[in-house]
């Protein structure tokens, strides 16, 4: 009730334990803290909170138009509803190397169990797009390095996230995963991989945690979790497809509306206010109120 029961750090080391059995897991993305339940519900092993998400979430483009204030105020409602571990992307890590020590500290204070810094020149653009910059290795590294020295807890997962892919090719992101690797980073996220080959060349070259991002309409094909678990991927990430899915149905239900009147039609599709109050403990909530009205003081204690 309220809020989860285990804490932000043993989430974390929990995290680094299920990382450690070398299984694939997967982490979809939490649109909102009501999703995370559902993902936790449904017996996933993570939720992921995506920038992309968050930006669309408020109207805008996933251009670098979010702020840190806001990715740690969503970060902490939705790790704060879930037992589960939650990886956030941090896009650049909202500056330079100060500016990511900072961002670091925030989204360790929001209890999330890792973050992802990545190396694209600010302001960053999503990562299937073309038209993005990397930086210079010695500031990717150099942002790396910050993150992992401003951690208070050993356990947060700071994963280095390279775009480096689109721009320089695949030879590049191999030497850039290295390099990461060595300034720190606990595991790595190659950004926009073409095909399954990419990302077990990067699997050998590294030897720490790799995440694939199976977001749709990008630059990876869609890859099922044992083609990835084959390759020795260690965490997937489906980062934006339960908003698009939600957002889907949402509108087509509003065409509905409009053509037939009434959603009646679409009752079926709907979740259920049964299935709502589950996820949100409903029933445990009015077992505190009767346990709080039919409590009596003690009279022979004052
Ligand atoms: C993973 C990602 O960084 C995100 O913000 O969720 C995006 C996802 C997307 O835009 O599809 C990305 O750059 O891949
Ligand atoms: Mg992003």
């Amino acid at each position: 009730m309220l809020y989860a029961a285990t804490t932000a750090a043993a989430k974390r080391a929990a995290l680094r334990e299920r990382l450690a059995t070398g299984e694939l897991l997967r982490f979809p993305g939490a649109f909102n803290p009501l999703s995370a339940r559902l993902v936790q519900d449904k017996g996933f092993e993570g939720v992921y909170i995506s920038g992309a998400v968050l930006s669309a979430d408020l109207g805008l483009p996933d251009i670098g138009l979010t702020t840190l204030s806001e990715v740690a105020g969503r970060s902490k409602q939705i790790a704060r509803v879930t037992d589960l571990p939650a990886l956030v992307d941090a896009d650049t890590g909202f500056g330079e190397p100060m500016n990511v020590a900072r961002t670091v500290q925030e989204l360790e204070d929001a209890g999330v169990a890792g973050l992802h810094i990545e190396d694209q020149v600010n302001p960053k653009r999503c990562g299937h797009l073309d038209g993005k910059q990397v930086v210079d290795g010695s500031t990717a590294v150099k942002r790396i390095r910050a993150a992992v020295d401003a951690r208070r807890d050993p356990n947060l997962l700071v994963m280095a996230r390279t775009d480096i892919r689109a721009v320089e090719g695949h030879q590049a992101a191999i030497d850039r995963a290295k390099a990461l690797v060595d300034a720190g980073a606990d595991a790595i996220f190659p950004e926009a991989m073409r095909d399954l080959a990419e990302f077990a060349a990067v699997r050998r070259a590294v030897d720490v945690p790799v995440l694939a991002n199976m977001t749709e309409f990008g630059k990876s094909e869609l890859f099922t979790t044992a083609e990835l678990a084959d390759v020795g991927i260690n965490i997937v990430i489906y980062p934006v497809s339960l908003l698009r899915i939600a957002m889907g149905a949402a509108e087509r239900a509003l065409d509905t509306l409009t053509e037939e009147g009434t959603l009646a039609s679409l009752v079926p599709q709907m979740q259920h206010r049964a299935r709502l109050y589950e996820l949100l403990d409903y029933e445990d909530y009015n077992r505190f109120d009767t346990s709080i009205f039919t409590y009596t003081p003690d009279p022979a204690r004052g």
